[in-house]
């Protein structure tokens, strides 16, 4: 039986043979092409055989490095256990990303200042805590925030607290913004640390009454608003860490956020953010953690991931209640997003 030229183009990938492959190529293949019982593309055979040549040959050919097979695995996935090919793959998807972004934010054609509120549905819903304090709900029963999260919210708290130019003597813990309340759970943990200041930024007014009736305007800043109309509220004022979680917002406003850390860090001043970046597929939550960090590097913060280990949120009785699961995988990368201005003499 004669193969189609598509299927010759998944063995030329298989094989590495990049004779063949050009010749395809040249003969204007299809190269984004998935076999239809399998889902597998030339580029996932490819990695599958470690063939690195042919797989950089298909990326410049324009094979997505992001498609996905029936079983919901991608190109990087099948690279796994060869550190070469998928560093290859993950530097090829966070370039492609950040091409994306950016493209995106020339056409919203907005400052952050100005943008209307992306997240408005979310800020005009009423919001549900459980009874337990565990859960802060939406209208539609989508988790805002939730319990399991307690412990990576103490290491954030540490990581922001722990470093920065002023965090020696009473005030250990600096000055302090938290961008987003939800449960408080970071903010009692920075509270721990005796932060000198503690500003908190929260848009929602359910979540920021909570917050009134749980008496944070005495423990700290409290402020009613989204981050993108207060910060400009604050003036000059700089902080020794920050961190940042809101909800219903995308990729592209934590960008936003990002352009304005070199003006609100003190130098030496730490950053972390709560990593839900593309949490349903490890490679595509990697090539995010990437972009972020090579973001962040045009703005001078060296950013670090931590691995930690996720056993709560295994659980599935944690989820009763909750309409997505939106966190499956065992693990969660800690960034820890230092800033490298140089010291003021
Ligand atoms: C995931 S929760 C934060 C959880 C918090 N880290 C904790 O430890 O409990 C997200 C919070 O961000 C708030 N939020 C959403 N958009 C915001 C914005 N643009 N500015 C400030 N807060 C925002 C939400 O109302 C919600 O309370």
């Amino acid at each position: 039986m004669e193969h189609t030229q598509e299927q010759q183009l998944l063995q030329a990938a298989a094989a590495g043979d990049l004779v063949k492959l050009n010749q395809l190529t040249d003969e204007g293949v299809d190269v984004a092409y998935q076999d239809p019982e399998t889902g597998m593309s030339a580029l996932m055979h490819a990695a599958d055989e470690r063939k690195k040549e042919a797989v950089e040959m298909l990326l410049e050919a324009g094979t997505p490095w992001n498609l996905l097979d029936k079983d919901g695995y991608c190109a990087g996935e099948y690279a796994a256990g060869c550190p070469e090919l998928v560093e290859l793959l993950l530097g090829w998807g966070a370039q492609a990303e950040m091409v994306l972004g950016a493209a995106e934010r020339a056409s919203r054609g907005q400052s952050a200042s100005t943008s209307s509120a992306v997240n408005s549905d979310y800020l005009q819903q009423r919001l549900h805590y459980s009874a337990d304090g565990t859960k802060l709900l939406d209208a539609d029963g989508e988790a805002v925030m939730m319990g399991w999260e307690g412990p990576l919210m103490e290491r954030h708290a540490e990581v922001i607290c722990s470093h920065g130019p002023d965090r020696a003597g009473p005030g250990r813990g600096g000055d302090v913004l938290n961008v987003g309340f939800g449960l408080g759970l970071i903010d009692e943990a920075i509270q721990r640390h005796r932060p000198r200041s503690h500003t908190i930024i929260e848009a929602h007014p359910d979540v920021y009454k909570h917050a009134l009736d749980k008496g944070w305007d005495k423990r700290a800043n409290l402020l009613l608003g989204r981050w993108q109309d207060v910060l400009p509220t604050l003036g000059d004022r700089k902080f020794d860490g920050i961190f940042f979680d809101t909800y219903g917002e995308y990729y592209g406003e934590m960008s936003d956020f990002h352009e304005l850390l070199p003006k609100l860090l003190k130098p030496g001043g730490v950053y972390s953010f709560f990593n839900g970046l593309a949490p349903d597929n490890i490679f595509f939550h990697t090539v995010e953690g990437r972009v972020a960090q090579l973001e962040l590097e045009t703005l001078g913060l060296t950013t670090s991931y931590e691995r930690v280990a996720i056993k709560e949120a295994i659980d599935e009785e944690v989820w009763e209640g909750v309409r997505n699961k939106y966190w499956k995988l065992p693990f969660y990368f800690l960034p820890t997003c230092i800033f490298n201005a140089p010291q003021q003499s």
